[in-house]
Order: C-alpha cells, then structure tokens, then sequence
C-alpha cells in the first residue's frame, strides 16, 4: 500500500519534519496505533469509493430532473452529517513511530479522496515504481480520452515517489511532457525511473499508457531536495546522497 512507509521511511519523515521545523507543518507526527489508523483507512476509504461511484453515476445519470433534484438533497444531508466533525484544513501527511504513514487526502494517492482513482504505486527497487489503474468517465478531457492535465497529475506523483523513495524530500522543479497520442479511458499504466541525479537534482522518466501498447505520454521531470530540507547523509543515515 503506498501510503504505509517501513520504519527507514518513518525515520526520514521525522527527519524531514525537523528539518522543516515550523516553516512547513506537512507531516504530522501523530501517536494514533497502527491497528487504529489501520481501521479507520479501511472504513474511510470505503465511504471515499462509494463517492467516487457517486461522482461517475452523476456524470453518466439519464434519470429525469425530479429524480436529480431528489439526490440532491439527499446527498447534501450526508455532506451535512459529514461535517459534524471536521478537521480545520487539509488532511496532511501523518506518521506515528511504528513506521505507519498515512497520506489519505493526496490527490492521486489518497485513499479517502474520492478525487483520486486512487492509485496504487509499487516501488519495486529504490528508483523505479509502476502503478495500473482505471481512468473513468471523472477523468475525461478530449470525447472518451483522458484529460491531458490528469495524465500529467498522475505522472507527476509516480514520478515524485519515485525520486523521493520514500527516504528523502523531493519537489517537482520542472516537468516536461509530450503527449504522443491519444489515452483512451479504462486501464492505464504508468512506469517511472530515476534516470540521473546530480547533488539535490534528480531527475525522473516515466510514461503512461494503455497497458501493453505504445506511450500515450511521456515525461521528464527534474525534482529537487528543497534547500531547507538537505541533510548530511552520514548524520542521517540516509540511503541516498541529499547534498546540501
Ligand atoms: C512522496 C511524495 C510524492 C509527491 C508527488 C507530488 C509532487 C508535487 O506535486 S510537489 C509540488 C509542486 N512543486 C512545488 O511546489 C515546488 C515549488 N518550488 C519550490 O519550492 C522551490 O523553488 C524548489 C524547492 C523547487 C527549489 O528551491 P531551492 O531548494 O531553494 O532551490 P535553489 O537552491 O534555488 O536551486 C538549486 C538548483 O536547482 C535549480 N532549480 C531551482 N528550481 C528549479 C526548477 N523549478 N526547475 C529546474 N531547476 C531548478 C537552480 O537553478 C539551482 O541550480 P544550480 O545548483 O545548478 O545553480
């Protein structure tokens, strides 16, 4: 599960959390036990596919004007027992120190946001992850393709994941795209590598596409390790060099 770091990756989370110190409160270190985070996601990411079958069946709903207006209300009811008890912002990214990670509110990856597919990413070696996922009607641009900004969105978090690995601070500095042709909606696969890295610059290739066929879109993008988020490695313990 992508948002579940190993304790490597909860140490470089605490890391990064002083580091920022309190410029950038991103990463909440939070002591809730994993079995609680572990049944909360379940029963959140249940509620968040159910919306997420919510928003297609509204976008693809034939049913008459009455009926429409009938869900609606409905539907803001349950938006209003939602709201009886709400965090003030954002969700953020938590961790606690038993090496539990949790990101629920990630636009691609966040497994209680009905705006995310969401995706699943398996980094299979440091620097290299792939994910399949389904892009449906919610995700369309030009008539039964993607939306060119979604392909983008979605390479943008394969490929920071997969410069961050999960042990260092990554940003996306500069991403460049070239849709070669055409995504149909449905299955889709992404793959991203770390081509090179050069002190804080890292920089990414990926692609996206109907699984098994030629690349709809390719990217290269150049991440960075945010100057105030650089550590010593040796001090550290990183993996990986975060030249300063
Ligand atoms: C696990 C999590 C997965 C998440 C996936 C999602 C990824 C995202 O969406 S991240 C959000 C989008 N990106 C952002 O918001 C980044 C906004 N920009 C910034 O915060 C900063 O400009 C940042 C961090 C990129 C660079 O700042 P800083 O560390 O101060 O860089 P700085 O020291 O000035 O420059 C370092 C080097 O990088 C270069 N550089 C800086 N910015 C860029 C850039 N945008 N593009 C290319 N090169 C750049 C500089 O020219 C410099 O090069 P050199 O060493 O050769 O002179």
């Amino acid at each position: 599960m992508v948002c579940t770091a190993g304790p490597a990756a909860s140490g470089a989370l605490s890391v990064m959390r002083e580091t920022l110190g309190m410029t950038m409160e991103m990463f909440i270190h939070d002591e809730t036990p994993t079995d609680e985070v572990d049944r909360r996601e379940k029963v959140l990411s249940g509620l968040a596919d159910s919306v997420r079958d919510l928003v297609d069946a509204t976008i693809r709903s034939t049913v008459p004007d009455d009926e429409l207006a009938a869900v609606r209300a409905e539907v803001a009811a349950l938006a209003a027992r939602l709201r009886r008890q709400q965090l003030p912002g954002p969700a953020g990214v938590h961790y606690n120190s038993e090496g539990r990670s949790w990101n629920w509110g990630n636009a691609v990856v966040g497994l209680g946001n009905a705006v995310a597919p969401p995706v699943e990413i398996v980094h299979d070696a440091f620097g290299s992850a792939y994910a399949e996922m389904t892009l449906g009607a919610a995700y369309e641009g030009p008539p039964g393709m993607v939306h060119g900004g979604v392909s983008a969105l979605m390479l943008d978090q394969i490929m920071g994941e997969t410069a961050s690995g999960f042990k260092r601070l990554t940003m996306t500095g500069t991403l460049t795209l070239r849709y070669r042709r055409p995504l149909p909606l449905g299955p889709v696969r992404m793959d991203a590598r770390i081509a090179g890295e050069e002190g804080r610059k890292i920089t990414v290739e990926a692609r996206i596409g109907v699984p098994g066929e030629d690349t709809a879109v390719e990217a290269t993008g150049l991440f960075l390790i945010p100057r105030w988020a650089s550590v010593d490695e040796t001090e550290q313990g990183w993996s990986r060099s975060a030249e300063g």
